[in-house]
């Protein structure tokens, strides 16, 4: 947990003195009884009244003090952990923003949101209550115990009698409910996890008619998540009446004594009274450092959970500074040397990708093709880094993509992925998002080429339409289209559209092609397809076969020696998937 040291750094001075006010309110609370004591055994006993009323407003100063202070230290208690959490959850996200898409896919979206949201407030609450009560109750606590046997020392060893007992106590609750409090976050990744999977596939759901089958495997995480916490707050809820048993035994032991005391003349009962007083107070003391003890184990929990964020190694590393431009005649190239690559480290499945070789040359279309999961996407997803190859090197642009920085390198490539992601926003906002400064005229050309700006003009405030989240009421070609246009923006060197014509009918993805052709023609281009008619028109076609490149070639060439092309070819033609162009 060293990752929350520069937290204190930042933080250690208001902290303290929000510790500062705690104690002088400590203090306050601890003088009363004894003050008390002094009114009850010299101003009633003797009916001295000028004594009562001086000591009753010197009692009435320190309550005001006390309650000064403990004004003084709510308001930095709050100021402070606010902050705190502030940063924490802000690091967190840049630290999240850092990871590669092997370190996500790790974590898991809805643990890393979790890490972040409720993680983070258990910690901050943690945060918060040391500043506001759990430094206080050792104070209180050592105070009182000093104040009784100051008061009267025999009475005291009755304290040394239970004190053991509720030290073991608080051990064993401590022990006991840690795991739960982890297993209690896990349970709640869990839920989180069930959530997304409703709100990201609801479409999916209503049509499948898997309503209740969704809502049962929430209940059963929810149902999971309620007995966790059920059964660490029961362990809580076992401990303290036992703890509250052991400290109200040392009462009533005191009391025993101190009225033999009276009896026997040997005590007087604003003693007895200050002493139960200072009892009550240690109680109190115990109470809160039992209920510090429980807040320390959850939030310790969220903090490991935080810090395995924290502390996760890159597995990627880019290089920082610039690299000099490559000569023109490279631009956008590629080159694959010898690339192995698979998801699950460390190695031992079949890989995903076995030594891919091919050149792509500037200004040059490929096009790849290959049944489902034959490790089209991985491919491309590679160029741009989302993973790292096991072996191999890839050229871009005439340089080892690992000597691009990170922002450098996705600049130059720009993909369109199989899944569109439009964010809400105008629609004019989501284009622009890939070139914050592209003019309006940039925007329609982008769009023009990818055949939106015909829709979109149409729509009721065209450009500025509002998208709903993840483009909600947009069709599935209209977001493909809207996305091919936010990529067109950024001016790739290279551009990669992965399946990014699926949902759009033939005769657009023809005239997409087309004036892609038209208005870049200098772009170098990577266009995935299960449409052997989308990339027929490529300078090279890759046809991917289990992870390996199964032939290259031209779309004639491939007719010619490729069987297995030819299998996809006219298999297509036969479905009438292709049309003569
Ligand atoms: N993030 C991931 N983690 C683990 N395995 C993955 C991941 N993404 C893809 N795979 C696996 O890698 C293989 C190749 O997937 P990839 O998406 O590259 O195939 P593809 O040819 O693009 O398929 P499609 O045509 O369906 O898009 C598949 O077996 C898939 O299950």
């Amino acid at each position: 947990m060293g990752y929350l040291r520069i937290y204190w750094k930042t933080y250690r001075v208001k902290f303290v003195f929000a510790l500062f006010f705690l104690s002088l309110e400590a203090l306050a609370d601890l003088m009363q009884p004894a003050l008390m004591s002094r009114i009850v055994d010299q101003g009633v006993g003797k009916a001295d009244l000028p004594f009562i009323e001086q000591f009753g407003l010197l009692m009435l100063t320190i309550t005001v003090i006390g309650a000064f202070c403990a004004s003084a230290r709510n308001v930095l208690s709050g100021s402070v952990s606010q902050r705190f959490a502030q940063d924490l959850r802000q690091d967190l996200y840049i630290k999240i923003q850092s990871f590669s898409q092997a370190q996500i896919d790790h974590f898991g979206n809805a643990s890393l949101i979790t890490r972040l949201t409720n993680d983070v407030t258990r910690v901050q609450t943690f945060a918060n209550g040391m500043m506001r009560i759990m430094a206080k109750a050792p104070l209180v606590g050592i105070g009182s115990l000093i104040m009784a046997i100051h008061l009267n020392a025999k009475l005291s060893l009755v304290l040394l009698g239970i004190a053991p007992i509720i030290a073991v106590l608080i051990f064993l609750n401590m022990k006991i409910s840690y795991p739960f409090f982890r297993n209690v976050q896990r349970a709640l990744d869990r839920v989180n996890r069930s959530m997304q999977d409703y709100l990201a596939g609801v479409r999916v759901i209503k049509v499948f008619n898997r309503s209740a089958y969704e809502q049962k495997k929430f209940q059963l995480n929810n149902n999971e998540l309620g007995e966790l916490s059920a059964a660490a707050s029961k362990i809580g809820s076992l401990f303290a009446p036992a703890i509250n048993l052991a400290v109200n035994g040392g009462i009533l032991a005191i009391l025993w004594f101190g009225g033999l005391g009276v009896n026997s003349d040997s005590m007087q009962v604003g003693t007895i009274i200050a002493f139960t007083n200072y009892m009550m107070q240690l109680l109190f003391a115990i109470m809160m450092m039992n209920n510090a003890f429980n807040m320390l184990v959850r939030a310790k929990a969220s903090a490991e959970r935080i810090g395995q964020v924290m502390n996760d190694e890159l597995d990627q590393r880019f290089q920082t500074g610039s690299l000099e431009l490559c000569a023109p005649e490279k631009k956008g190239a590629v080159q694959f040397r010898h690339v192995t690559f698979s998801y699950q480290k460390p190695e031992g499945q079949d890989p995903v990708l076995k030594d891919i070789n091919f050149d792509l040359d500037s200004g040059e279309t490929l096009g790849i093709i290959g049944p489902i999961g034959s490790g089209k996407s991985t491919l491309t997803q590679l160029i741009l880094r989302f993973y790292d190859p096991d072996k191999g090197t890839i050229v871009f642009n005439g340089n080892d993509i690992k000597r691009y920085s990170e922002g450098e390198l996705r600049k130059r490539v720009a993909i369109v992925p199989q899944r569109t992601f439009l964010f809400s926003g105008s629609v004019i906002g989501n284009i622009r998002w890939g070139n914050e400064q592209a003019s309006d005229e940039e925007v329609y050309e982008a769009a023009r080429i990818a055949d939106a700006d015909g829709f979109i003009r149409r729509l009721s405030h065209g450009y500025d339409s509002m998208i709903g989240q993840g483009g909600v009421n947009l069709s599935g070609g209209q977001k493909q289209r809207i996305s091919i246009a936010r990529a067109l923006i950024r001016k790739p060197d290279l551009l990669i559209l992965d399946d990014a014509t699926s949902a759009v009918d033939v005769r657009t993805d023809k005239l997409i092609r087309s004036r892609l052709k038209q208005a870049l023609n200098q772009l170098t281009c990577i266009i995935i397809s299960q449409k052997a008619a989308s990339i027929k028109d490529a300078d090279k076609i890759i046809v991917m076969n289990h992870g390996a490149i199964e032939a290259i070639g031209t779309h004639k060439e491939l007719l010619s020696f490729s069987a297995f092309y030819r299998g996809i070819y006219s298999m297509q033609m036969e479905r009438g998937g292709i049309q003569n162009d």
